[in-house]
């Protein structure tokens, strides 16, 4: 199935000069939505996951599903004080500014083989703060899985040595 007639760009938001890839109508097409969470599933079937960590807020849309379909623990990443317990944090960047990432200190059991999940690959930031997080526990990741990469923006050299599934790459 071609997932990428499901992903519009939106020029100018929320910057000028970002294209925007919206993935929401892919979410909201029952068959798309479940033939992109087949995929990650299958994937990380092959890895063997004990654990599925995603970044908030649409990291959380693209794991929980998998979650599910394996029968395994989802952990959220959220932004600083959003999360009520003790946690670990790492300060990162973006394409569109910098921000925090926390975790909760008992999310993550060491040597646990963790799934990052998100919708989208741009400049790296994000998903490096959240192996950063993982491995900070004692996690190891052992699958990383995006709906969409941004390839010219170059995340991957962030991600040298993990194992790395996209199902949209865009040139
Ligand atoms: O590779 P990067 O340059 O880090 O960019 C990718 C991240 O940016 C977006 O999240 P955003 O921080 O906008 O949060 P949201 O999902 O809560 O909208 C997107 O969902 C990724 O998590
Ligand atoms: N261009 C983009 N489109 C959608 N989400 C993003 N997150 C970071 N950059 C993005």
């Amino acid at each position: 199935m071609d997932l990428k007639p499901y992903i519009k760009i939106v020029p100018d938001w929320p910057k000028p000069g970002i294209k925007f890839k919206d993935i929401t109508p892919l979410m909201d097409n029952g068959e798309a939505f479940r033939y992109a969470t087949d995929q990650i599933v299958e994937y990380a079937k092959e890895r063997k996951i004990d654990l599925i960590v995603g970044p908030e807020a649409r990291g959380f849309i693209v794991g929980c599903p998998v979650a599910y379909a394996l029968g395994v623990g989802f952990a959220p990443v959220r932004k600083e004080g959003k999360l009520p317990r003790e946690t670990v944090k790492v300060t990162y960047g973006k394409e569109y500014g910098d921000d925090v990432l926390t975790i909760h200190k008992d999310a993550v059991k060491p040597g646990q083989r963790v799934l990052i999940t998100d919708d989208l690959l741009a400049t790296g930031g994000t998903i490096e703060a959240t192996i950063k997080l993982v491995e900070q526990l004692g996690g190891v990741v052992a699958g990383i899985a995006f709906l969409v990469e941004l390839s010219y923006l170059d995340g991957r050299s962030k991600l040298d040595g993990y194992d790395v599934l996209t199902l949209i790459p865009y040139e």
